[in-house]
């Protein structure tokens, strides 16, 4: 388990509405200085005790495990963009529910990572490989565990921080700032500092 020693105040550049309790907050250094945002979206199915998650075949991400998502188009409604991207990545529809924001500072990219993110516990379809993703079940942990069934050391490293509070049911509000490396080819992310708040939803 992580290691965090919350902070109270809310990093620049998160909205927070309402009593927000912090719930996890770490690494050291200053914030750094956000580019302009654009909105993405991050959309998780929790069934039975599963959760459904993509392998990301291609583009930014790739090799990694997340929810499905993507870029919110202009003129578009942050919803109907998670329902669009959850359609195209793994031909599934469901009534997806708000659950959290995402600040997303990655070293590098000229803009920071907006992301809304979406919950729901049934949907309509059946689950398919796409281009973009390949859908996996994976057991939900009745805690977050080191030896958690859900494979943290192959997803975006923030999630192992917001996927608890989500897990509990509550709306989270979060920011990460991250550097990237590559090893051999392979790239790896580190966390500098991160902040994560919740309310009950
Ligand atoms: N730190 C992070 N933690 C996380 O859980 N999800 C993240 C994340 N940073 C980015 N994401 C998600 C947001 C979004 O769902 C996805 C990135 O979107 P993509 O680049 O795949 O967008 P698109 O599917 O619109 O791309 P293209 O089809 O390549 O144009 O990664």
């Amino acid at each position: 388990m992580p290691h965090t020693k919350p902070m109270d105040t809310p990093p620049p550049g998160l909205e927070v509405y309402g009593p927000i309790q912090v719930s996890t907050s770490g690494g050291s250094g200053k914030w750094s200085d956000l580019p302009p945002a654009k909105l993405y979206t991050v959309s998780l199915i929790m069934k039975s005790g599963k959760i459904l998650l993509g392998y990301k075949k291609r583009g930014f991400g790739k090799d990694m495990y997340n929810g499905f998502g993507g870029k919110v188009e202009p003129g578009e409604s942050v919803e109907a963009a998670a329902l669009r991207e959850l359609q195209e990545e793994a031909g599934i529809s469901a009534n997806l529910v708000p659950c959290g924001t995402i600040i997303y500072f990655l070293e590098g990219y000229d803009h920071t990572f907006h992301i809304e993110v979406f919950k729901a516990s049934d949907y309509e379809g059946e689950p398919i490989e796409t281009d973009e993703m390949r859908p996996e079940w994976f057991d939900l942990p009745g805690s977050i565990e080191q030896n958690s069934p859900i494979p943290w050391d192959k997803m975006w490293a923030d999630d192992r921080y917001w996927y608890p509070i989500m897990l509990s049911g509550r709306y989270f509000v979060g920011r990460t700032d991250c550097g990237e490396t590559a090893e051999d080819g392979v790239k790896k992310y580190i966390m500098h500092r991160w902040w994560f708040g919740a309310r009950d939803a």
